[in-house]
C-alpha cells in the first residue's frame, strides 16, 4: 500500500487542539496542496511526515505513508527516511550548506555515501542533475562556495542533489512566500521538474495560485480543522465552505491608474 492515509489525526499541546480529527487520503501518484491562513496547522502536519513531533504533543489517530506507521517510527528509522525518501525543501537553502565547503564537495559527500557510487560517477550524476534543473555551466559551479551563489541557484543545487536520491515525496513549505513573483515562478518550475521525475509533491502555501498545475488534490485547514478537501480543479471551481470561498477568491489588486492622482493627506500647504 503506497497511499498517504490520515485518519482521525489529532494533535494537542497543553490542552490546545492544534490538529483536530483530520481525515484524508492521497494516492501514490497524486500530489497535494495544503492551504490555510497563518496558524492553521499546515507546518505542524507536514513536519510530522519527516518525524518532527513538537515537544509535549499528544498525538492520536493514524498517519500512514507507504506502509510506514509514521507516528511510531524510531529516530533510527527516520535517519533512513528523512531527506532520502521524504525530502523537505528549506526556505533558506544557505542554512543547509557549510559555507566553507565547495558545491562539489557537498554533492560528492551526499551522493557517494548514500548511493554507494564512486566519486567520478557521483560527479557526472550531479552535473547532469544540475543541468536538469537548468543550472548552466554546472561543471564550473562545482568549484564555487555556497556564499557565491544566490538563494535561487542554491535552491536548484539542493533540489538537484536531493532528486538524485529519488525521494518518494518532496515537501515544500511556503516555498515562495519570501520571493518576488519572478522567483516564485522559478520555484514553481523546479517543483514541476520534481513532479515530472515521478516524485509526489506536498506543497504548503497561503496562496492557492501556486498550486495550479502542480498538485492534484487540495486540503484546506483553518485553526487545525479540515474545512474541505478534494481534487484541486473541483475545489477551485466550486468551494463548498464559506472559508474556502474567501480563501480561493481571485485576488484583485488596485491598478496604479485607479489610484486618484491627488490625495488629501491632511497636510496644510
Ligand atoms: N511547538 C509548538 N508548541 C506549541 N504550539 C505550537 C507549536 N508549533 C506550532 N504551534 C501552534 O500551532 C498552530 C499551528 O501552527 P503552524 O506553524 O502549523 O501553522 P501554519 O498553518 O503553518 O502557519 P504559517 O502559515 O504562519 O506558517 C499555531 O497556533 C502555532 O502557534
Amino acid at each position: 500500500m503506497e497511499r498517504l492515509i490520515v485518519k482521525d489525526l489529532t494533535l494537542e499541546i497543553k490542552d490546545r487542539v492544534l490538529l483536530n480529527h483530520l481525515n484524508f487520503e492521497l494516492e501514490a501518484h497524486e500530489s497535494l496542496g495544503i492551504v490555510g491562513e497563518s496558524g492553521s496547522g499546515k507546518t505542524l502536519f507536514s513536519r510530522l511526515l519527516i518525524g518532527r513531533k513538537p515537544q509535549g504533543a499528544d498525538i492520536q489517530g493514524e498517519l500512514t505513508y507507504r506502509d510506514w506507521d509514521i507516528l511510531k517510527l524510531k529516530e533510527k528509522d527516520w535517519q533512513e527516511i528523512r531527506g532520502r525518501k521524504i525530502a523537505y525543501i528549506a526556505q533558506n537553502p544557505h542554512g543547509l550548506f557549510n559555507e566553507m565547503q565547495t558545491i562539489e564537495s557537498h554533492g560528492l559527500e551526499v551522493l557517494t555515501s548514500l548511493l554507494k557510487i564512486t566519486k567520478d560517477q557521483a560527479r557526472d550524476q550531479f552535473v547532469q542533475a544540475m543541468e536538469d534543473f537548468n543550472l548552466e555551466n554546472s561543471r564550473d559551479l562545482l568549484k564555487k562556495y555556497p556564499f557565491q551563489l544566490s538563494g535561487g541557484m542554491l535552491q536548484r543545487v539542493m533540489l538537484a542533489m536531493m532528486m538524485e536520491l529519488n525521494p518518494y515525496m518532496v515537501i515544500a513549505d511556503e516555498p515562495t512566500s519570501a520571493l518576488d513573483s519572478w522567483n516564485a515562478e522559478n520555484v514553481a518550475d523546479l517543483l514541476r521538474i520534481c513532479k515530472s521525475k515521478g516524485t509526489q509533491l506536498l506543497v504548503i502555501t497561503h496562496d492557492y495560485r501556486l498550486l495550479k498545475g502542480l498538485v492534484d488534490r487540495i486540503v484546506i485547514l483553518k485553526k487545525g480543522d479540515l474545512i474541505e478537501s478534494g481534487p484541486l480543479e473541483e475545489v477551485l471551481k466550486n468551494p463548498k465552505s464559506e472559508y474556502g470561498k474567501a480563501l480561493l477568491a481571485p485576488r484583485t489588486y488596485k491598478r496604479y491608474r485607479d489610484i486618484p492622482e491627488k490625495r488629501d493627506y491632511g497636510f496644510k500647504d
